[in-house]
């Protein structure tokens, strides 16, 4: 057993049943063994793996049965029929078990019924087509849980780099607006904190992308960073955080220059997640921070395109189930020890 303080599986949520995380949930379980990945349940409609796999289902009920039948079969948390189902195209039925499957996942998690949730791949469009409001799962995480969305900060971690969007799911046109001194104080303040709670990093160092060419050319080239961002920085210095910035963000990501952080905060959304899928897509994970629950998730969408097509890389599951597994141990651990 990899994890033996883990006292309960992980629960999987397999996002839209039309996309690919019906298959890289069982791809997922198919490779536990040479992944060590710890005893999870997949959570949503069984025909939907049953679609696109051939492999052995059990459907369970609890967590108990989790556990009984991890080793021989993928454990399915059956919750309803999404509908007719063609892989790669979403339909509301489809959409609205992906909701249901997050709000089980959720709840068994808050419960302590499993020890960190990993949510599969929706698609924010097919979501919102059902009454769904929030930008994305993060913030509806984050509102089940009693956090702010601004509370709830998006981690990007892969093995050689760590990346925060300090601005989420807006349009460009309304980042400069949206970044504020209190925003970025807020938001680091709880990335240091996660990298020392889940990480074990005693000492973060951090630094601030700044949004303009050239982190805006001494005010030559945009004035965000020295009314915005430099105050900031000032701010979190003050309190004794290791931050450097604004910095340029076009070598920000160059190898000497990442390697000296421990996380880079990014101005908005590509920013961050350009560069970081570009070096690991096929084993980064998406968490969140500021939760009282571990969250994680594979850091890429429904790929409709592949979906049901056998080709999607399953290593971004696998990723993200074993850090949620590593966070949820490292929490128990400090649990343990604070007893
Ligand atoms: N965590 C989440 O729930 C996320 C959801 N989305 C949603 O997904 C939908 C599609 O978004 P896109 O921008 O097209 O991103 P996407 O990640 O679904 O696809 C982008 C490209 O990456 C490929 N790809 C994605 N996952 C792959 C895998 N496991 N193996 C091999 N190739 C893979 C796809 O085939 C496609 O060519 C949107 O509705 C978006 O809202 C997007 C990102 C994250
Ligand atoms: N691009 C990242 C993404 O869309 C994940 O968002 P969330 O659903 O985890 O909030």
């Amino acid at each position: 057993m990899p994890y033996p303080e883990l006292r309960q599986p992980v629960a999987v949520t397999m996002g839209d049943p039309a996309g690919v995380g019906p298959e890289v949930t069982a791809r997922a379980w198919a490779a536990r063994r040479e992944n060590h990945l710890p005893p999870f349940v997949a959570i949503g409609d069984a025909a939907a793996i049953a679609a696109v796999w051939d492999g052995p289902i059990a459907r369970v009920g609890d967590m108990d049965e989790v556990q009984r039948t991890f080793n021989d079969a993928l454990p399915v948390w059956h919750l309803e029929d999404s509908g007719p189902l063609t892989p790669g195209i979403p339909t509301a039925a489809g959409a609205t078990c992906a909701l249901h499957a997050l709000e089980t996942g959720i709840g068994l998690t808050r419960n302590q019924a499993s020890s960190a949730l990993v949510t599969g791949s929706v698609s924010k469009f097919a979501l919102h087509s059902i009454g769904y409001t929030h930008p994305g799962q993060t913030e509806f995480i984050a509102e089940r849980c009693g956090v702010t969305a601004t509370n709830a900060v998006m981690m990007l971690a892969g093995p050689s780099l760590r990346v925060v969007p300090l601005t989420v799911h807006i349009p460009l046109i309304e980042v400069s607006g949206r970044l504020t001194v209190e925003l970025i104080v807020a938001k680091a303040r709880i990335v240091v904190r996660g990298l020392k709670r889940d990480f074990g990093i005693e000492h973060p160092r951090i630094a601030l992308a700044g949004l303009n060419p050239h982190a805006g050319e001494s005010g030559q080239l945009g004035d965000e960073e020295e009314q915005i961002m430099v105050p900031a920085v000032a701010q979190l210095a003050e309190e004794g955080i290791i931050v450097d910035g604004p910095l340029a963000a076009d070598s920000l990501f160059a190898p000497a220059v990442r390697a000296r952080y421990d996380a880079l905060l990014c101005a908005y959304h590509d920013q961050a997640l350009t560069p970081f899928k570009a070096l690991h897509f096929h084993d980064g994970v998406n968490l969140t921070l500021g939760l009282p629950i571990i969250r994680t998730s594979p850091d890429h969408g429904t790929a409709f395109n592949i979906a049901g097509s056998g080709v999607a890389d399953p290593g971004p599951t696998i990723a993200a189930i074993a850090m949620a597994a590593q966070l949820a141990m490292a929490r128990e651990r400090r649990c343990a020890s604070a007893k």
